[in-house]
């Protein structure tokens, strides 16, 4: 049975990276899928927002929704300083097989837990299964039409506190409108665009960043 376009990409890594370093694990990444086969990571462009996120917040718990490769959860996770963590979520298997092995290759798996299952039901587990009071960071880059109804649904969990940050990737490709739509009429949000440009293309995309206000 012929492998898919994610296991090449993680025998590439295996073959060509430095075990147990993430700035390896990315580089290796990013030089395969701008160069053989493009893939759905935020890439070396769109991942700086996403350091300088984080370098700022400096989150003790972090959430991201959708893991595919497991490349954000290296990147986020290399940044993260002793005794934080990153949870992220997954509900496709072969995917979260895929993002455990590049996560312990990177040799971050100790910041890092991934949840396999869909972030509609693993949101609601995470205070009392995984232990969590609330949520630093959140960087969303699952399904678009999930952002909205997950940003709610953490709200409602209450797992946002003052200052908990969400970062959105891909706001104008593919797009998430209903999401920029709720989160820019909400005075409960303070928001900000950053234009940048589509993993590995000269195709213009952004991030939203927006601020809990409590
Ligand atoms: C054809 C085409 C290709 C790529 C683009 C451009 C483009 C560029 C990008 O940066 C993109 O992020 C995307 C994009 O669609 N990302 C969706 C990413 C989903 C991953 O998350 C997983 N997942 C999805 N919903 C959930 C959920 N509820 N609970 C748990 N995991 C979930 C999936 O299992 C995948 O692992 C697309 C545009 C058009
Ligand atoms: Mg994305």
């Amino acid at each position: 049975m012929n492998q898919s376009k994610e296991q090449r990409i993680l025998n590439f890594v295996l073959q060509n990276a430095v075990r147990g370093d993430p700035c390896s694990v990315m580089e290796t990444i990013d030089k395969y899928c701008s160069e053989k086969e493009w893939a759905m990571n935020v890439g070396d462009v769109k991942g700086v927002i996403l350091d300088k996120t984080v370098e700022e917040i400096n989150p003790k718990v972090a959430l991201e929704l959708g893991t595919y490769c497991g490349y954000s959860a290296v990147r986020i996770a290399r940044l993260l300083k002793a005794g934080s963590r990153l949870l992220t979520v997954e509900f496709n298997p072969e995917f979260a097989a895929i993002a455990k092995q590049m996560i312990e290759f990177a040799g971050v798996q100790d910041k890092v837990k991934l949840l396999e299952g869909p972030s509609e039901v693993i949101i609601p587990q995470l205070k009392k299964k995984y232990e969590v009071d609330t949520l630093d960071f959140v960087f969303l880059d699952h399904w678009k039409d999930r952002y909205a109804p997950d940003t709610i649904l953490l709200q409602e969990c209450s797992l946002l506190r003052k200052g908990s940050v969400l970062l959105a990737d891909n706001i104008i490709f593919p797009g998430a409108p209903e999401f920029v739509k709720y989160i820019r009429n909400n005075p409960r949000f303070q928001c900000r665009t950053y234009p940048s440009h589509l993993e590995y293309m000269k195709v213009q995309d952004a991030m939203e960043k927006a601020v809990f206000l409590g």
